[in-house]
């Protein structure tokens, strides 16, 4: 019999049933089995968050300091284990896998010094004689919604800011993936949080995720996943006047203008459009390309589409893993038909790779002659689909490339300073980049994007703190 996972509750594992978490390379493997909290489940954990705020949030910075450190050193030093379970979980590759889990690591270190660093200020007051403090303090119960993509990185850049900071939590990871969250909340509990400081709460979106929005006692939520999801966090929080925070889809843009180096332009989007195999929000789903160099580009990318090892995620060979699951397969595959429908061309992949039935593999498909009015460069896919799209200069570029509902990351490839100094001010992107691939950020740096990408502020590196502090502003007249 398979051990089961259970959740996390005011210091205690918790529950009695649950379900198995398939691996997406052979679905005839059980990764492990996680339980599925109820809503009761979840409203206690919400109290034991509430009950441990008042003490968690005057502890010392040093204890903060020292779990984090601890959490964050046990990571690193796991990162070949927890990468693979993270593979057999979600389908990236290994390499993939263990570079997420050390990005988590390297959160919880990040974090673990910024303990230290949180700072205030002193202004002079307008009336003499008085003197302004202004300080940060934490919020209170967090509640934490994660999506499947990221299953230990978004966690990790969510929980420890909301810890360093004072705040207590109560997470719930993707249903489909709750295998790597359940082990660093294992290794922060270990790490000596006190009891209720963290709750895990895995289960259903429509249950647990639910619990956490409809409850006045969580204030504020910390969200990742997709657009319709995002809009009922924000109606559900304005409800009971909480803080809110929303990672939701992107369209992004890459542009590629006949000065590009055409080695430069395939590997960015060809890392854009199909590595982690699209699944994504920093993706790029669409290719800009001018007409000078759009028939090479074009060539030259079909060809390493074409060539990209489509596989099991933990085959040294496998460059593109699996899709997650049957529904994101389904959406991918409905996507590919929808292109063809509207008229766009097939240049590599566009089929399904039956490898003995045994996971849900898709080939990397490069569209070209989209245009941007097509539902293939209007909607989030989320898989490894791409669209080129022809244009005649760089204005007309730009302008394709900012007509989206969507702003979170934007990329450009050129040789010229003139374009790339032009796009980073002007492209409605939250994160532009120029010469690198759209997907793949920092840890330490802010993440975020405009329009109906993101709502409220920035997440990681020290702007985390704005959405996980709230300022106060004290006057003192001297005595
Ligand atoms: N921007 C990004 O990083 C991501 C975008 N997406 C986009 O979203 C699409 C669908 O993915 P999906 O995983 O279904 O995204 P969802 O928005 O449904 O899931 C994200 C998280 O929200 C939870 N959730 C679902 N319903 C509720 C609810 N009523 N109340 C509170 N929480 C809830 C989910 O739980 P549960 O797992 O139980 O459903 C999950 O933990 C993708 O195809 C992609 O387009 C998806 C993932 C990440
Ligand atoms: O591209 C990255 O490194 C991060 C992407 C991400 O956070 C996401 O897809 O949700």
């Amino acid at each position: 019999m398979t051990e089961l996972h259970k959740n996390l509750i005011d210091g205690e594992w918790v529950g009695s049933d649950g379900i198995e978490n398939i691996n997406p390379s052979n679905i005839k493997e059980v990764v492990g089995v996680y339980a599925r909290a109820t809503a009761e489940e979840t409203t206690q954990a919400i109290a034991a968050a509430k009950a441990a705020f008042p003490a968690w949030s005057r502890s010392g910075i040093l204890e903060r300091h020292a779990i984090l450190s601890k959490a964050s050193q046990e990571i690193l030093a796991r990162k070949a284990e927890l990468g693979e379970l993270l593979s057999r979980e979600e389908g990236k590759t290994l390499p993939e896998g263990i570079g997420e889990v050390t990005r988590a690591a390297q959160i919880f270190d990040f974090f673990a010094g910024e303990t230290l660093r949180l700072n205030g200020e002193i202004l002079p007051s307008a009336r003499p004689g008085l003197t302004v403090e202004i300080t940060r303090e934490p919020v209170g119960v967090i509640g934490i919604i994660t999506p499947w993509n990221f299953p230990i990185a978004i966690p990790s850049w969510k929980i420890a800011p909301a810890l360093a900071y004072g705040n207590t939590v109560v997470i719930k990871p993707a249903d489909l993936v709750p295998g790597s969250t359940w082990a660093i909340v294992n290794i922060l509990q270990r790490a000596g949080l006190p009891k209720g400081v963290l709750n895990l709460v895995m289960g259903k979106g429509s249950v647990v995720g639910q619990t956490l929005l409809d409850s006045p006692d969580v204030n504020a939520v910390s969200f990742t996943g997709s657009v319709g999801t995002g809009k009922r966090v924000a109606e559900a929080s304005i409800k009971v006047g909480r803080k809110f925070q929303l990672e939701m889809g992107g369209k992004n843009p890459t542009i590629v203008l006949d000065d590009a180096d055409l080695k430069v332009a395939v590997e960015s989007v060809a890392q854009s459009a199909f590595f982690s195999t699209g699944q994504r929000c920093t993706a790029s789903s669409r290719v800009i390309v001018t007409e000078g160099i759009h028939d090479k580009f074009v060539e030259a990318l079909a060809a390493r589409t074409a060539g990209l090892r489509v596989g099991d995620a933990l085959d040294k060979e496998t460059e593109i893993g699996p899709v997650v699951d049957p529904n994101q397969l389904k959406q991918d595959t409905d996507y590919i038909e929808i292109g063809k429908s509207e008229g766009a061309k097939i240049a590599a992949g566009g089929e399904r790779v039956t490898k003995g039935n045994e996971g849900y593999f898709l080939q990397p498909t490069l569209f070209t002659e989209a245009t941007n009015s097509m539902r293939i460069a209007r909607e989030e896919i989320f898989g490894p689909v791409a669209a080129v799209i022809r244009v005649k200069d760089y204005e007309e570029a730009l302008a394709t490339a900012n007509d989206t509902e969507f702003g979170l990351s934007a990329g450009i490839v050129t040789t010229s300073l003139k374009y790339a100094t032009h796009f980073k001010r002007n492209s409605e992107a939250g994160m532009v980049m120029v010469n690198v691939p759209t997907a793949g950020v920092d840890f330490h740096v802010p993440f975020g994007g405009r329009k109906g990408s993101s709502y409220g502020s920035r997440e990681q590196g020290t702007y985390a703190k704005e959405f996980f502090t709230i300022v106060k502003t004290a006057y003192t007249a001297a005595g």
